[in-house]
């Protein structure tokens, strides 16, 4: 189903000469797999990537996918297009991202997209974010402290990200540290994303409500269903 979903996404949106945001995660990885097979059999041409993780940029890279910067000039800070996936995504369609820790090049880059699409299985739709799946916060190392201070003045409940593979705590692309955190009661998203956005050490956080995204939802008779178009 991830696979058929990430496929419709990019059936469906990508043209030629399209500047676009390659996502990260189990479901975004098939997005970047279904545009270098249309890139490799000539079906699709003149394709820029701009990657929101290492993960992302290696699986472009293996395929030959060209990646830029969103600073080079060929990008200019801005993507056509971006596609990717989700941990939950609510009826007004905020989402929760980060669960594999890449959440802050995501935002830069879903953010900056001329285009959102979103690509998940049926079962990322709830009522309430922030309550189920822990929500992804990205944090400086020296400001852990004061930034779980901070959460704990909010209600929060935290957790530190361990990964396997290495001993202590997971560390993102970008050097810093994963504290998952969970509200015992639902919180307005919208405002929460800028709560947890004024805390002094918060690099970024995995609530995205400030873009209004197309979702691509597949269903388990095996169709894709698109909420916010
Ligand atoms: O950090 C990871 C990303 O935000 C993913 O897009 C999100 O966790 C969904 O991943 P998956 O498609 O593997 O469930």
């Amino acid at each position: 189903m991830k696979r058929r979903v990430a496929f419709h996404a990019v059936d469906t949106h990508v043209k030629d000469g399209m500047r676009v945001g390659l996502g990260t995660g189990s479901t975004a990885v098939w997005a970047i797999r279904r545009i270098g097979e249309h890139m490799r059999e000539g079906r699709l041409s003149g394709i820029v990537g701009v990657a929101t993780s290492f993960a992302s940029e290696m699986e472009a890279h293996r395929l030959g996918i060209p990646v830029r910067s969103l600073n080079d000039p060929e990008i200019g800070g801005e993507v056509d297009l971006a596609i990717d996936g989700a941990d939950e995504v609510d009826p007004a369609l905020h989402l929760v991202k980060g669960g594999g820790g890449a959440l802050f090049r995501e935002k830069l880059v879903a953010y900056n997209a001329r285009r959102f699409v979103v690509v998940v299985e049926e079962c990322k739709l709830v009522p309430h974010i922030g309550t189920g799946f822990p929500i992804p916060v990205e944090v400086v190392p020296e400001a852990r402290a004061c930034v779980l201070k901070a959460l704990e003045a909010l209600g929060a409940e935290w957790t530190i990200r361990h990964g396997s593979g290495k001993q202590g705590p997971v560390v993102t692309d970008n050097g810093n540290l994963l504290v998952d955190v969970r509200f015992p009661s639902p919180v307005d998203p919208e405002e929460m994303e800028i709560r947890l956005g004024l805390i002094p050490g918060v690099y970024e956080t995995g609530f995205f409500t400030r873009i209004r995204p197309t979702v691509c939802v597949g269903l388990p008779s095996g169709e894709v269903r698109t909420l916010g178009e």
